[in-house]
């Protein structure tokens, strides 16, 4: 019989190993940020693709400019999303996950709801940030959703990051500082704006990740991760460009169910113990809704979801 293979990761002794930071990836080859500061252009060890934009990693010193990653260190934690196909790993060891929304071009409530569902099954706290705050155009439906999340308990903060990237700054810097946060929003809500307050050195990072990665003009969906290491903040931020949806096929129901505290608030009294609150007699979500005491869209934003629950392999 053949002997099992040693794996690569014991064959060198971490203390051989550079520590350093996933900042962005495309295919298999990644940026890794070493701790002294150095950007590296780094391949995974035996063309695994388990490594996600921020990991923390064990590299081998560069070989013709390329470095080798050994070793990948236990993640706090990984947030994912999913279209019906399969699950992709967005990124890893994020501290909160802000979504961002603004009045126009027209947001989309529940791209809202479904980032928040991913956070919290990724057991990642969230706060919705709502942007331009200076425009009036459709300001009543951005307002009236802020007071909806807000009801169901969620952290909502509002700015300005185009008219008013200090003020931006001063509400958000002291929700991030010491974190590693998670920008994600429908396009043009203006993430690429308020990355841009935050971390001013963003935009060359950018250049010199695609560089790196050889992408040319080439927009990617993968995360990148800026640091911030400015007078008044230390963190970083990770900014998902180019997506639109966000896919939750990996949930299950009870994950669905314990992220919406205003649906879940009424699921005691359904008749059925394993009641999915869709069709069945006697379920008392349905009742709580035909009485007015529960949201309409947000009844339909779970029973869109609760039929495709747990559909992909866990
Ligand atoms: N009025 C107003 N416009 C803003 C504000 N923030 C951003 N914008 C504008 O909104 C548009 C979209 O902003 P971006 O930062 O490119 O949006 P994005 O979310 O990064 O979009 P993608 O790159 O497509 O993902 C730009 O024209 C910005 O100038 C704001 O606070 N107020
Ligand atoms: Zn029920």
């Amino acid at each position: 019989m053949a002997k099992p293979k040693k794996k690569r990761e014991d064959a060198i002794p971490p203390a051989e190993l550079i520590g350093g930071l996933v900042t962005a990836g495309h295919g298999r080859h990644y940026v890794v940020t070493t701790d002294a500061g150095e950007r590296l252009e780094a391949h995974r060890r035996g063309k695994k693709g388990d490594v996600v934009v921020g990991d923390r990693v064990g590299v081998t010193p560069p070989v013709s400019g390329v470095a080798a990653i050994e070793r990948i260190e236990p993640r706090r934690n990984l947030l994912y999303r999913s279209d019906e196909w399969r699950i992709k790993s967005l990124a890893a060891n994020v501290d909160l996950v802000a979504v961002v929304f603004a009045p126009r071009p027209t947001f989309n409530p529940w791209f809202i709801w479904k980032a928040l569902l991913a956070a919290h099954q990724a057991g990642i706290p969230a706060l919705v940030i709502r942007n331009k705050s200076d425009l009036v155009d459709n300001a009543e439906a951005a307002d009236a959703e802020c007071a909806r999340l807000t009801a169901i308990g969620h952290d909502v903060v509002a700015i300005s990051a185009g008219n008013d990237p200090e003020g931006a700054r001063r509400t958000l810097i002291p929700r991030f500082t010491g974190k590693t946060v998670l920008l994600v929003g429908q396009s043009g809500m203006g993430k690429s704006t308020l990355l841009n307050a935050l971390v001013p050195h963003a935009q060359a990072a950018t250049r010199e990740f695609s560089e790196a990665l050889d992408l040319g003009k080439q927009t990617t969906t993968a995360a990148r991760l800026y640091r911030a290491d400015m007078d008044d903040w230390e963190g970083a931020v990770v900014d998902t460009p180019g997506f639109q949806e966000f896919g939750l096929a990996h949930l299950s129901l009870n994950d669905i169910l314990r992220a919406m505290p205003d649906i879940a608030k009424h699921v005691e009294d359904c008749r059925f113990f394993n009641c999915r609150h869709l069709q069945e007699p006697g379920c008392a979500v349905k009742a709580a809704l035909e009485r007015g005491d529960i949201d309409p869209e947000r009844y339909a934003f779970y029973a869109a979801l609760a039929p495709l629950a747990n559909t992909l392999p866990q």
